[in-house]
């Protein structure tokens, strides 16, 4: 059976002797927990031919951020709570301020109304201590760029003398691009302009470009201000705990870490169907599309988290992003004919702001491939779309059949599963003996709730993130050539082999053209 020992060739990190009795007592559990202590990297560094690794990253001990789009919706519904999170949990430096920037004109009290709003509005409710966050909070509008920096460097100047009043630290500054792809660029260059660069850390909302040669541009614009080591690329989906916990579970168990390969998992599923309108941002998407806002990024990089080789460590960044990046470069070119399917829900040209002849994308089911040693064959099947039946966020490993007795009379395959929204849970699809007196086979699901992990305490995606780049930590933020990888894969996409979108009622899983695509398996998460 040469296909099954083979794939002990794959993890370096594993080793198949004796291990497995370890591994099976009580293990998933403390991965979990060691996955919770923080910081979990340290920063390499390399003098002539020797590396070594500073101790983990601490906070500073004061910090402003400055968050550029502050009245826009991502600021408002995710990232304005997140900051408060962090806070909450004790994670911001001890000494803090937050100034908004945004192109319109407010004071700073129409500011914190907004802020106490975003607060209000979000899952955890409006803090206690609200005045806590409202007194930390300041202004500057007229936008930002190098030819008009609006009111911003005032503000800052400002807020930099009211810290020095707390502590003689110098702030780190955190600046936080929520803002439209359009000024990433023009805001990179006023904070060369400007003299805001330097020691800062600035963090670029997705989409990092929207083709790869818009991405180049981009990219090279922001390194004309920037070094990398400055530049944190979000993609909320990675600091997911579901996704976080993917790389944990994978190479602390033998378990799943001998059999994520090609050897044992016969398709890969992420699938995110929506059940959301875009009827709010239809500017955006308008100018978006399904496959652009969600394929090339969030689903790509849980695709490169999923497909990755053992990184040399946990601990390093660096290793990280290797592992990461080589997976997404190893992503082929996808086939628009044969491995895509685009829909549009009916009604969606209906929408005010759409045209009444819009092409554009609602939903998009991907048959990915990936060229790796460990992974040819695999087909990597990602799915997502709006207005679609339901809302999950699921990666499912479809294992192949057993080299057993019981082979040809398994009609559902075994399965690993990683829920990943909200804290994430890990399903395990078994085959089990069907309890009663006959030996007849029934396939159960075995759950475990991240939420419900002793000690753990979930955190949200974009909180985790922030604190990361408090942190200095660049592990789960993407890397340039990450990203290269992935517009390189997506381009087919986007030039003339770009299918049609097929028509879907509302409410149901996309067109029935994308079911071919999994076969001979189906969605497992509904058709
Ligand atoms: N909304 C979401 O769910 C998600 C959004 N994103 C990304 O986040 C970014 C923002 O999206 P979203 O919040 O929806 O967009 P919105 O259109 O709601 O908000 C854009 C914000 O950017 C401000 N702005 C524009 N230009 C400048 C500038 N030069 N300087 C300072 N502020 C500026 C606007 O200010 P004003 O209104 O005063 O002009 C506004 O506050 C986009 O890159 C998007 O792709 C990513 C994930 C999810
Ligand atoms: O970035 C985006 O993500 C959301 C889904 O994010 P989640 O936090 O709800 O998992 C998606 O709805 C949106 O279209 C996209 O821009």
């Amino acid at each position: 059976m040469p296909v099954r020992s083979a794939h002990r060739a794959f993890d370096g990190a594993s080793s198949s002797s004796g291990v497995a009795d370890g591994s099976l007592s009580g293990m998933p559990v403390m991965a979990a927990i060691v996955a919770r202590e923080r910081p979990l990297c340290a920063r390499a560094v390399t003098l002539g031919n020797v590396t070594t690794y500073e101790s983990p990253q601490s906070l500073p001990e004061a910090a402003i951020v400055v968050l550029y789009g502050a009245t826009g919706d991502l600021a408002s519904r995710m990232v304005l709570p997140a900051i408060d999170e962090v806070r909450r949990r004790g994670l911001m430096p001890a000494h803090w301020r937050l100034v908004g920037c945004s192109t319109g004109r407010l004071d700073d009290d129409a500011f914190r109304d907004r802020v106490a709003a975003a607060l209000e509005g979000s899952e955890q409710g409006t803090p206690d201590d609200v005045d806590e966050v409202l007194g930390r909070v300041r202004y500057a509008g007229g936008g930002f760029s190098a030819e008009d920096p609006g009111d911003l460097p005032g503000v800052l100047n400002e807020v930099r003398e009211d810290l020095a009043g707390e502590t003689d630290a110098e702030p780190l500054v955190l600046h936080f691009l929520a803002v439209p792809p359009g000024a990433f660029a023009p805001i990179a260059r006023g904070l060369g302009a400007h003299g805001l660069a330097e020691g800062a850390r600035v963090v670029f909302e997705k989409p990092y470009g929207t083709s790869l040669e818009s991405f180049v541009e981009l990219d090279g614009a922001v390194k004309e201000v920037l070094d990398e080591e400055q530049i944190f690329r979000i993609d909320h989906f990675l600091g997911k705990e579901g996704v976080q916990t993917i790389y944990v579970m994978r190479f602390a168990n033998q378990l799943f870490g001998s059999e994520w390969s090609r050897a044992s998992v016969e398709q890969v599923q992420i699938d995110v169907p929506e059940d959301l309108d875009v009827a709010n941002r239809i500017g955006f998407y308008e100018a978006t599309g399904a496959a652009l806002d969600m394929i090339v990024t969030h689903l790509f990089q849980v695709a490169g988290q999923v497909a990755m080789e053992p990184p040399r460590s946990l601990r390093e960044p660096a290793a990280i992003h290797q592992a990461r990046e080589d997976a997404l470069r190893s992503f082929r070119p996808l086939e628009p004919a044969e491995d895509v399917v685009l829909g549009q829900f009916e009604g969606y040209r209906d929408i005010e702001g759409v045209a009444p002849d819009s092409e554009q994308d609602t939903y998009v089911a991907v048959r990915l491939w990936v060229d790796s040693e460990r992974w040819r064959g695999v087909p990597f099947l990602l799915r997502t779309g709006k207005r679609m039946a339901a809302k999950a966020q699921r990666i499912t490993l479809v294992l192949g059949p057993p080299y057993g007795p019981l082979d040809p009379e398994l009609d559902t395959p075994n399965s690993i599963q990683i829920d990943f929204s909200g804290s994430g849970e890990v399903r395990l699809g078994i085959t089990v003996k069907t309890p009663g007196p006959d030996l007849t086979y029934s396939s159960g699901t075995a759950v475990l709730d991240l939420d419900d992990v002793p000690g753990g305490e979930p955190i949200s995606p974009y909180a985790s993130l922030i604190h990361d780049v408090l942190l200095g930590d660049r592990s789960l933020f993407t890397t340039a050539e990450a990203l290269q990888g992935a517009f390189t894969a997506f381009a087919p996409l986007q030039g003339d082999a770009r299918p049609a979108p097929l028509p879907y009622v509302p409410g149901s899983w996309g067109p029935e053209e994308a079911r071919r695509l999994p076969a001979p398996h189906e969605w497992f998460l509904g058709q």
